[in-house]
């Protein structure tokens, strides 16, 4: 496909989104019904459409349409691409470009996040704002996780390196590797497949190494799903682990994931058979907003009333979560959000209607470039 073909297809799958179809549906169901586009034309197509609805406000302001063809022409001039070039109106790229589209809208540009957003993130994030929401609007690091139960940080940078990926060592968290290329053969990669790296964001990590976590432990993965904080933890600590979620089809992936890993994970139903543990993760779920770039759509679907149904179903958790905790163990409560609804507001209210809980610790990763935004707090149960 050539470069315009590529843009002009783009144009089309962020037309049917914009209709209300999931992002990643949208996606493969072109693929699906275009077997001429090879990977390098999958890729490019994709990274287009993630990088129009990771910007879909200000490209579709600077493209004069809130439209598949307005978030493209405004995402093109903000990259300052050649315009004549890509819209030439040949063979399978886009129409040439109106009289009115060669005007440069004026004015103040607006900010990529849904503007009944803008007032509670700017409260939450306070003085981290403009660098997470321009963070929010680029690309998201390819960060992967070395099993320290496999291998050290160097070794597995070497071996990625003869799997041809490159990565570097942020300082964040002493397992994190940040690929900088090849970052999509990571899955196919002989260091994935033998488990001596996960992919996981550098933030998770970073949560992962703060708790107080000791080999002698019994613990809890509350909400586990496909696994990434219990097999994080397990990574760090040979403990005795169990795993659970309310959805129990998102537990699927673990046992494949923990045989990777040389990891032992217990998958269990009904985590009340099993306590008391040590300690008890619970990585509720959440708006997801500090991985946003990740799943760009999800910002845009996201409501005042989601934000509702999940700080109740976040509350529900902590005090369900919290029967399960031995006497003097942990209760860690995490999220992948930026806001204080889910986090700070959320810690708070459980502790006012707990007695005996003991807050150790919260922190608040800010979205950055090489961070998604996570807030976890430490508890100790009485
Ligand atoms: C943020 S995701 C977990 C991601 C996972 N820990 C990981 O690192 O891959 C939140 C999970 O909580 C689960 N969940 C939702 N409500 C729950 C509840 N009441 N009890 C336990 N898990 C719940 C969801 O099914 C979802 O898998």
């Amino acid at each position: 496909m050539t470069p315009a073909a590529r843009v002009q297809t783009a144009i089309e799958v962020l037309d049917e989104i914009l209709s209300g179809t999931p992002a990643e549906k949208a996606l493969t169901g072109w693929a699906r019904r275009s077997r001429f586009a090879g990977s390098k034309d999958r890729a490019a197509v994709r990274d287009h459409v993630y990088d129009g609805l990771r910007r879909r406000n200000s490209a579709s302001f600077l493209g004069g349409d809130l439209s598949g063809r307005g978030i493209m022409l405004g995402i093109l001039r903000q990259d300052g691409a050649d315009l004549d070039a890509l819209f030439s109106g040949q063979g399978y790229g886009p129409a040439a470009l109106s009289v009115a589209e060669q005007i440069v809208p004026s004015g103040d540009v607006p900010l990529d996040i849904p503007e009944w957003l803008v007032p509670r993130l700017r409260d939450s994030m306070g003085g981290d704002f403009e660098t997470g929401i321009a963070a929010m609007s680029a690309r998201a690091p390819v960060a992967l996780r070395v099993n320290l139960q496999k291998t050290d940080r160097d070794s597995a940078r070497r071996a990625l390196l003869e799997d041809g990926i490159e990565t570097y060592s942020p300082t964040q968290a002493s397992t994190a590797l940040i690929a900088t290329t090849g970052a999509r053969k990571v899955a196919q990669s002989k260091t994935y497949q033998t488990g001596l790296v996960e992919l996981q964001d550098v933030s998770s990590q970073m949560a992962i190494e703060a708790i107080p976590l000791r080999s002698d432990m019994k613990v809890l993965d509350y909400c586990a799903g496909g696994g990434g904080k219990v097999l994080g933890m397990a990574g760090r600590a040979t403990a005795q682990y169990f795993a659970c979620d309310a959805i129990e089809a998102r537990l699927r992936d673990l046992p494949n994931r923990a045989e990777r890993a040389g990891a032992d994970i217990q998958v269990i139903t009904d985590p009340a058979q099993h306590a008391p543990y040590d300690l008890v993760f619970c990585d509720v779920p959440c708006s997801g907003s500090g991985t946003w770039r990740r799943t760009p759509d999800a910002k845009w679907r996201f409501t005042k009333a989601d934000l509702d149904e999940l700080t109740q179903v976040q509350a529900g958790i902590l005090f369900d979560a919290a029967q399960l905790v031995a006497p003097g163990g942990v209760l860690v409560y995490a999220t992948c959000s930026l806001l204080d609804d889910e986090n700070i507001l959320q810690i708070q209210k459980f502790m006012d209607v707990s007695s005996g809980v003991k807050l150790v610790s919260t922190e608040q990763i800010p979205l950055g470039q090489e961070t998604d935004g996570f807030c976890f707090a430490v508890l100790e149960v009485a």
